[in-house]
């Protein structure tokens, strides 16, 4: 399931509706501290708590969920940084019967709940605050932030001040986009995002497991997709792809190539020519091994299909605006990133959406923190992927898998998104020890999950 991402101002702005609504304040902060200690009893033993609370409604929801540990039968401790200085932190704090001890004498808890700061922290912690919290979450059996990790720049990632290893976070209404962005991401843990009662629709979202278009009981192979791949100068890498696309259910790939490449399975149609006019062609995948070819991607715009331009190509398009008006999705990695769109500010998620403007085109702006934005401001963070995704040729896999959903007849943001969800699946099947071959085999396996 899709799950929702809010900015830190976008939260505020839901939370003031809900409270324009009929739900007081306190209400969200009970039901997101009774969240985050039922949350602990799911998953963690009975072993003894240690709650850290600071002065915002950060602090509000460790001592709301203190109040719900003791009340379960956990030893509850509670360590404030400062006392609370907003009115619901302050009535949170007033429900908790227990004692609260100041920060600095907080000891070793086999169970650790941070909830210094979140979505509000404003700059990084001071030094002496942050290495003794970074000493009880790696010393801790089991660390927990609430909301997120304390600091952390909620909207877009960053560290502001150094942070530990967190085995699970707990977010409420909605997950921030750090919770998806490098480098904070890889120090969150699970993420499990608890319902306090908030409208959180948005434009941006976690991508789900996707629903495949069914295939038609009188399909034929046209009807399922095909896929046209344009072959340059190293010849294996769009070979992986064409592989990838006829694994992810493209009824029919076609590999235009001067020579012949070994080891393509039979299925797969080589041929000299390349008629791009071909109507049958739901996409045209051009970049991966193309080498320095522009002429090559010449050709695939001169044609009206759907196309995916991925790897050497990305660097040939020049100014992203010659894309505009071609149905395009893009596949570049920071490197290519870069080459095309430029240096620019801001965070990752906020260059996404200025490329996908730009070029007026999907972009897939790939890395541990994989995005995918549409031109009307759509954007979609990718669950977590195995690290050892990061080896030669994974690239050139997604983009023949974007291109067989495409071809198959999904959008091109909704084929991009469930591509992406499915090269990861692929390789948490394929195993740590995979080459981007055996991520092809995997992608069956994969979608026979779903
Ligand atoms: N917005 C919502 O809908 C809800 C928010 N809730 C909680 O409220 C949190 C946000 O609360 P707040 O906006 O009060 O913000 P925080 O509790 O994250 O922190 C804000 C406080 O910390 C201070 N501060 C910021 N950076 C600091 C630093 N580096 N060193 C020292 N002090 C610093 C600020 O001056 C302010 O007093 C969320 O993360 C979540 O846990 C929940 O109670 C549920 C509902
Ligand atoms: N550390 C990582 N963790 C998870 N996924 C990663 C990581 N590094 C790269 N990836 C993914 O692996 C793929 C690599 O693509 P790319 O850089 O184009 O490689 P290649 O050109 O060799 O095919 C992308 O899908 C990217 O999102
Ligand atoms: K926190």
């Amino acid at each position: 399931m899709a799950r929702p991402i809010l900015t830190a101002e976008q939260m505020r702005a839901a939370e003031r509706q809900a409270i324009a609504s009929g739900t007081p304040e306190t209400t969200l902060m009970e039901r997101a501290g009774q969240a985050l200690a039922e949350t602990v009893r799911l998953h963690v033993g009975p072993r003894d708590v240690l709650l850290l609370c600071g002065p915002g409604n950060n602090g509000g929801d460790g001592y709301v969920a203190a109040r719900h540990l003791a009340a379960m039968g956990y030893t509850v401790k509670v360590a404030a940084w400062a006392d609370p200085t907003s009115d619901a932190a302050r009535w949170a704090r007033s429900q908790w019967n227990g004692p609260v001890e100041p920060f600095a004498s907080a000891t070793e808890t086999p169970i650790v709940i941070d909830c210094l700061f979140g979505t509000g922290l404003s700059r990084g912690l001071e030094q002496s605050l942050f290495q003794r919290l970074m000493l009880l979450v790696d010393n801790a059996l089991v660390a927990i932030a609430c909301d997120l990790p304390s600091g952390v720049s909620s909207d877009d990632g960053a560290l502001l001040s150094p942070i530990g290893r967190y085995d699970l976070t707990v977010t409420f209404g909605a997950l921030k986009p750090a919770h998806r962005l490098m480098p904070a991401m890889a120090s969150m843990g699970r993420v499990v995002l608890a319902d306090i009662g908030i409208d959180a629709g948005s434009a941006w979202f976690e991508i789900g497991a996707p629903d495949l278009p069914p295939l038609e009981p009188a399909g034929h192979k046209y009807s399922r997709g095909l896929v046209h791949c344009l072959a340059g100068q190293m010849p294996g890498a769009i070979a992986l792809a064409a592989n990838a696309a006829a694994r992810s259910g493209a009824g029919y790939v076609r590999v235009s190539t001067s020579l012949p490449i070994d080891g393509l399975p039979s299925s797969i149609v080589q041929t000299g020519g390349a008629d791009l006019q071909d109507e049958r062609i739901g996409c045209i995948l051009v970049g991966p091994g193309l080498g320095d070819v522009p002429q090559v991607l010449t050709l695939a715009l001169t044609a009206p299909r759907p196309i995916v331009i991925d790897a050497d190509a990305i660097g040939l398009v020049g100014e992203p605006e010659r894309l505009q008006g071609h149905d395009t999705i893009l596949t570049p990695h920071e490197g290519e990133f870069r080459k095309l769109f430029g240096e620019s500010e801001g965070s990752k998620a906020e260059r996404a959406l200025e490329a996908a403007r730009r070029s007026q085109s999907v972009i897939v702006y790939k890395g541990p923190d994989t995005l995918v934005a549409s031109p009307v401001g759509s954007l979609a963070f990718a669950p977590p992927a195995p690290a050892w995704l990061a080896t030669a040729g994974t690239g050139d896999v997604l983009s023949g898998m974007i291109a067989a959903l495409r071809a198959r007849g999904l959008g091109p943001f909704d084929a991009a998104c469930a591509a992406v969800w499915l090269h990861g699946r692929a390789a948490e099947v394929a195993g740590s020890a995979m080459i981007a071959d055996d991520l092809v085999e995997a992608i069956p396996l994969a979608i026979a999950e779903l």
